[in-house]
């Protein structure tokens, strides 16, 4: 059984989601490959609409009509590719094998049910044997993230804030010892205080438990407060990738440079903080063909027009750009044309 194992490595080659729309199906994500090594948590950043949501979807083959995963695969490790699961066997491993808190979850409680009967439930239908134990374990978790865990059990939905609400959302997720759990946005509802409790109560979970986590938010604050590796995604592809403190130290591709140089406190000095220009594009204008990020880049190129950014990777690290292909070369261009020196 999953939950008896360690933590899973997650594969994803090739991922293309489509989402049907009156121009045609048009690419969500794009040809994605991510590795999501066991027992890391992975924080998975981009403004809105990089499609971020979609690739946590994707690990759960839960992509919704008008949505389809459209090519490639998630191999996830004791599960098999999920993208050729179906049926009973999916609704299986959601769940059992991954938990999961969409960025939706305060609103998807059951209205009718109190929080308990809706964790009895989840366990009637995953199998589990010991009730009484999921429900000390659910009581527990909550507890651990500041609520009065009987008393929620107790409440229905209209009874409970936003954050607790969210916060049931991650119990939920933890609760039946999934062992890769995916986090849509876990703290947006929840004050400064609050988030940094319940980043640290993830952290605790994930250690303790042996996950493999993913956390999906637009908030650089919180990835570097809880992520060992950070993807950087925009227009539906993964920019850059790596371990998070050198991301953060030394970003390479021109986006993850213009995200960071946008927050003050991750620069320092509020005097520095440069707005990325322009916006994210939307699904009916991201560019079919050459560099997604082109249009706000600084450093583009000819080439940048027609030519797919190659994925360089070096160490542990990889960003797809033209201008970081030749490493050394780039790493000069960069901080030429951003006036800045690298790291
Ligand atoms: N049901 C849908 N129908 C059509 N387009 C959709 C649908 N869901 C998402 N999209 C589009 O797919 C792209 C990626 O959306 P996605 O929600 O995955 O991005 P995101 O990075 O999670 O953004 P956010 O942080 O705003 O949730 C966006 O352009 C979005 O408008």
């Amino acid at each position: 059984m999953a939950s008896e194992q360690g933590p899973p490595g997650v594969r994803v080659r090739g991922l293309t989601v489509v989402y049907r729309t009156p121009a045609g199906e048009l690419p969500a994500v794009s040809g994605v490959d991510l590795d999501l090594a066991p027992g890391t948590i992975t924080g998975v950043v981009g403004e809105s609409g990089s499609g971020k949501s979609t690739l946590a979807l994707s690990l759960l083959n839960a992509v919704q009509p008008p949505g389809r995963i459209a090519a490639g695969s998630v191999e996830i490790e004791g599960l098999g590719d999920v993208v050729a699961l179906g049926g009973e066997a999916l609704r299986r491993a959601r769940g059992r094998h991954v938990g999961y808190v969409f960025q939706a979850a305060q609103n998807s409680l059951n209205p009718l049910k109190t929080v308990g009967k809706q964790v009895l439930d989840l366990g009637r239908s995953h199998g589990v044997e010991d009730p009484r134990g999921l429900l000390a374990d659910a009581r527990g978790l909550l507890g651990r993230m500041g609520l009065d865990g009987a008393r929620v059990l107790d409440s229905y939905q209209h009874e409970l804030s936003g954050g607790m609400r969210q916060r049931v959302g991650i119990m939920l997720a933890l609760v039946l010892n999934a062992r890769l759990v995916v986090l849509d946005e876990p703290t947006t509802a929840l004050d400064m205080i609050t988030q940094a409790t319940i980043l640290r109560i993830v952290r605790e979970v994930h250690a303790e438990r042996g996950l493999t986590t993913l956390v999906i938010t637009h908030d650089l604050g919180v990835v570097a407060e809880v992520a060992d590796r950070l993807a950087v995604m925009y227009g539906g592809r993964v920019v850059e990738h790596g371990p998070t403190r050198e991301v953060l130290a030394g970003p390479r591709h021109p986006y993850t440079r213009g995200l960071l140089g946008a927050i003050p406190r991750l620069v320092g000095d509020i005097g520095e903080a440069r707005a990325l220009p322009g916006r994210p594009p939307t699904l009916a204008d991201v560019p079919a063909g050459g560099c997604v990020f082109r249009d706000r880049c600084p450093l583009r190129m000819d080439v940048c027009e027609t030519g797919r950014p190659p994925i360089v990777t070096w160490g542990s690290r990889s960003a797809a750009c033209h201008a970081v292909r030749d490493d050394e070369g780039a790493r000069r261009a960069v901080a030429a044309a951003t006036g800045e020196d690298q790291p």
